[in-house]
């Protein structure tokens, strides 16, 4: 096996990434049909696996799942999943061979040997699913050209793929088609009966390919989704507390910050962020983000670099084959953070004083999203996507630090993810060292003050540069697209 992309031409690789269509609400109008009364097989019952079988079952699908004989023996976590929730679990050998839609949500470490074990269980002209294409670009794996290979894949952690369509919304959606497994040409109408059993259809739905799924996603996780959160809640909380502020408070300013400021910039992406805080403050917020994105943008740029030529995904194979030593090493160090062991304060904190005292946050937010985009469009992804794997997806992975801090967000994301987070986070930290010396509680953990009014003239150019931002632009028409989105809100 090879990567996959590395094996296309340059205007094969350009046409792959650039595909990226999206889709017109008329277009659903179908529903669920094209996979009604089929047998429809889950591989796995993890953060993906449970929350999509959930939303699919209550969309009418018929859902089971498949786990290794082991789970089931030992009545692992996946096994009280399904049981708890009523579906039906089997081995392999009794689920498989009658599925006619079989959905891996196994580990992308697992999915050569998953795939392998599947395969020749799978009855003919069956199709395989994946929510992430890993296996398929980076590995190069090979699927029996009978069967037809597809992808769903929400941009969201699995966790709020189920809390989005319970509160009846649900999250952007891109699908793909593999063009090497389309032999009864039946692909594009699973993959949308699909992405409406999980609700993503409300949200937004992108006809794509495995390629730029891939590459984009690894680069919206490893930089502003989990990454950058990460690196600026542990700087942000160790200068708190290094200057005064009571630990509890600090803690607690920085678990539910995110979600916050975030929530203000999911309605009304970064300009409505902005224009939570006060002038002054918005200005400053301004300087420092300007700062954070020449600071961090060859890092940025690094990572997109990697991700493109598949460095990243040989080295992350390498660890693989490593026993998983630097993901477990930096897992194991995250938890020991001082950020993670601070218990936060009971004293509520009013939302506007996330935004009065996180000056430095909606900065961090700021660089990190535009960076990110900037970083994906000019590396061939289309707007959209790079729109929902930056700016859109972000508030859900702060949902899942507000339940939990650090350890919540990376139990929940994919370890694949996890892995790209820690490698990031570590390479930022140190970037920032002189930056952080600059940072005084004035923009994180008190209101901003100033001697100096506002310049009008200053202000209205700031205004101007945050609002015609390309991911602003998308963003508007986006968004106008999005009329079920629900407020969250767990301050
Ligand atoms: N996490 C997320 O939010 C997102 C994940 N994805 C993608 O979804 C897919 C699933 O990821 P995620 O939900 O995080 O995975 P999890 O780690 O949460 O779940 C994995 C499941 O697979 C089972 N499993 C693990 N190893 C094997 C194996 N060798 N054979 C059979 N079953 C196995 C586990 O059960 P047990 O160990 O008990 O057998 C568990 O039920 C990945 O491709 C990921 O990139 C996409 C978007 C977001
Ligand atoms: C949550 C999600 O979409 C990620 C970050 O891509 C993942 O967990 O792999
Ligand atoms: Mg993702
Ligand atoms: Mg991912």
């Amino acid at each position: 096996m090879s990567n996959y992309f590395n094996t296309l031409t340059l205007r094969q690789k350009l046409e792959q990434l650039g595909q990226c269509r999206f889709m017109d609400a008329s277009e659903f109008e179908d529903g669920v049909n094209a996979l009604k009364g089929k047998k429809i097989v889950i591989v796995g019952c993890g953060a993906q696996g449970l929350n999509q079988g959930l939303n699919m079952r209550d969309s009418g699908l018929d859902i089971s799942y498949t786990l290794r004989q082991a789970a089931i023996d030992q009545k692992r976590q996946s096994y009280i999943n399904a049981t708890s929730n009523d579906f039906a679990v089997g081995t392999y050998e009794e689920m498989l061979p009658t599925a006619d839609l079989i959905i891996n949500l196994t580990p992308d470490k697992q999915h050569t040997n998953v795939v392998n074990a599947v395969m020749p269980l799978m009855k003919k002209g069956a199709t395989l699913s994946y929510s992430h294409g890993f296996n398929i670009v980076e590995e190069g794996m090979q699927i029996r050209k009978d069967l037809t290979v597809i992808m769903v894949a929400p941009k969201s952690p699995g966790s709020e793929v189920r809390e989005e369509f319970k509160r009846g919304f649900g999250v952007p959606t891109l699908t793909a088609v593999h063009p090497e497994n389309d032999p009864e040409g039946k692909g594009w109408a699973q993959a949308k009966a699909y992405a409406v059993a999980t609700g993503g259809h409300t949200a937004g739905v992108l006809e794509s390919s495995f390629v730029a799924e891939v590459k984009s996603d690894l680069m919206g996780e490893q930089t502003i989704l989990c990454g950058l959160l990460q690196t600026g809640a542990i700087l942000s909380f160790d200068k708190m507390v290094a200057e005064g502020i009571d630990a509890g408070y600090a803690a607690k300013l920085i678990q539910y910050g995110w979600e916050t400021t975030t929530e203000a910039l999911k309605h009304g992406g970064i300009t409505n962020m902005m224009d939570r805080l006060s002038n002054p403050a918005k200005v400053e917020a301004f300087r420092l983000s300007e700062e954070l994105k020449d600071i961090m943008r060859p890092l940025f740029q690094k990572h997109m670099d990697d991700i493109m030529t598949g460095h990243f995904s040989k080295t992350m194979m390498e660890d693989w084959e490593n026993d998983d030593i630097n993901l477990l090493t930096w897992r194991a160090a995250t938890g020991e953070t001082a950020f993670e062991k601070q218990e936060i304060t009971s004293d509520e904190i009013p939302e506007q004083e996330y935004f009065d005292h996180g000056t430095l946050l909606v900065a961090f937010v700021r660089a990190g999203v535009e960076l990110a985009f900037e970083a994906m469009t000019e590396s061939g992804i289309i707007d959209a996507s790079a729109y929902y794997e930056s700016l859109h997806e972000t508030p859900l992975i702060a949902n899942t630090i507000a339940r939990m801090k650090l350890a919540e967000m990376n139990r929940v994301i994919s370890d694949t993810a996890e892995y790209g987070c820690y490698l990031f986070d570590h390479a930022c930290k140190p970037l920032l060292t002189d930056f952080m010396k600059t940072i005084s509680t004035n923009v994180i953990g008190k209101p901003f003050s100033s001697e100096n009014g506002v310049d009008n003239q200053e202000l209205i150019r700031i205004n101007k540069i945050i609002r015609n931002h390309p991911v602003e632009i998308v963003g508007e028409q986006l968004r106008a697209s999005m009329t079920a989105m629900k407020v969250i809100k767990s301050v």
